[in-house]
Parts: structure tokens; sequence; C-alpha cells
């Protein structure tokens, strides 16, 4: 019986985590991103700039922001390590996708990487936030400009945005979070996988 209330009080009143993976090409500037979330949402200092070096493995970061738990999976975006991302589609509520703004060299890279990634069945239904990172480079393109560079296919479905932010000066990310945080909570694929992770009160 307690149990059956514990579990009650535990699904009522405890906060939601969201897992959210943060993918894109290498250099796009995810980890730089991951940092700056830290010290914006927590009291913690983000690693430097200066500091990070490429991602091989996975790098974590959990912030609270919004009355919510975030966990952040940061991956390695080089072309022999996206083949890693998929593991982790399958428990995340929604993606990040970084892109570096200021190297249109790349758009086409980025959006290969990003067209497989949609068409990925273990991510049907998960928001995505595209940040066109780097806005503190003089030459780097707009939210808009890269939505049109993109020209992604297979979004109608899928409820997503593009930002223009900076992970040095921290531009566009809170506003890019709270959007994350506003659509998960209200996404089928977060119902989908509170049921299936068995969170229904008494039956766990
Ligand atoms: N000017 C500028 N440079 C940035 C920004 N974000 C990242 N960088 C730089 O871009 C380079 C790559 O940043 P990372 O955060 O390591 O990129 P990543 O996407 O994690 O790369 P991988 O781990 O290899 O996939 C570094 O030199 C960063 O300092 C930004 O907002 N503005
Ligand atoms: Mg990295």
């Amino acid at each position: 019986m307690f149990s059956l209330f514990f579990g009650l009080y535990k699904y009522l009143f405890s906060k939601t985590e969201f897992h959210v993976l943060i993918i894109g090409i290498d250099k796009a500037g995810k980890t730089t991103l991951l940092e700056k979330l830290k010290s914006i949402y927590s009291n913690l200092e983000g690693l430097p700039p200066d500091r990070i070096v490429p991602t091989v493995g996975l790098n974590i970061g959990r912030i609270e922001a919004s009355n919510t738990k975030l966990v952040f999976w940061d991956l390695g975006g080089q072309p022999g390590l996206r083949s890693i991302w998929e593991k982790y589609y399958e428990e995340a509520h929604a993606v990040i996708f970084v892109v570096d703004a200021a190297c249109p060299s790349r758009f086409e890279d980025s959006k290969s990487a990003l067209e497989k990634v949609l068409r990925h069945e273990d991510l049907q239904g998960a928001p995505l936030l595209i940040l066109g990172n780097k806005q503190d480079l003089s030459d780097a393109v707009s939210a808009e400009e890269l939505a049109r560079y993109l020209a992604l296919k297979k979004l109608d479905e899928r409820v997503y945005v593009f930002e223009a932010v900076s992970a040095y000066d921290g531009m566009g990310i809170k506003e890019s979070i709270e959007w994350l945080v506003d659509v998960m909570e209200r996404s089928k694929r977060t119902e989908m996988l509170r049921a299936r992770s068995g969170a229904i009160p008494g039956y766990m």
C-alpha cells in the first residue's frame, strides 16, 4: 500500500526528467554549448572554450530549467563517430542539432547528417531544435538563412524550430531551452517514453 501511495506521490510531484541528445557534425560547437548550459543553469562553472577538446565518447550535463530536470547527452560529430548517435535515439525525448552558422562550406555535410537523423524510426515524434551556432562571428548566417540553406524535407510532421545562438556569449540559449522544455512537456513522444518506462503509479 505504501509503495502504491509513494509511487503516486512521485508520479504527481517529482520533476520530470528529460533526455536531450546534442548532435551535429564535428566542430559545430556542441560541447562548448553544453558547458555554456552548465554555466547558465547551474552553480558549476562550465569548462572554458580553450579547454574543450573534440569529443570521442559521451559528455553528460545535468541542469534544472523551467522546473524540469534536463539531462544532455553530447556526442562526437566526427564522421567515424556518427554511427554511435543512433544508440541514444530510443531514450531521447528531444534532439538538439547544432550547426556552425559561420561555415557555409560544411552546410551540405550538416544537411545530409541531419536528414539521416530525421529518417531514423527510433526518433519518431522527437521535437527538434536546430541551432545556428557561432552568432558572435560576423559572417554567421541567421536562423532563417540557415533554414533556407538546409532546405530540409521530412519536417512536416515534426515539431521543430531554427534558433540563432552563440555558445560563446550565450545569445539565444535561454529562449531555445524554454522552447524545448515547453514542447517536450506537451509531446506525444514524452507520453510514449513515460508509458514505456512504466511510470504509471503502482505498476512499477
Ligand atoms: N566563435 C565561436 N566559436 C565557437 C562557438 N562554439 C564553439 N566554438 C569553437 O568551435 C570549435 C569546436 O567546438 P566544440 O564545442 O569542440 O565542437 P563539437 O561540436 O563539440 O565538436 P566534436 O566534439 O568534434 O563533435 C572550438 O574551437 C570552439 O571554441 C561559438 O559560439 N562561437
Ligand atoms: Mg564535442
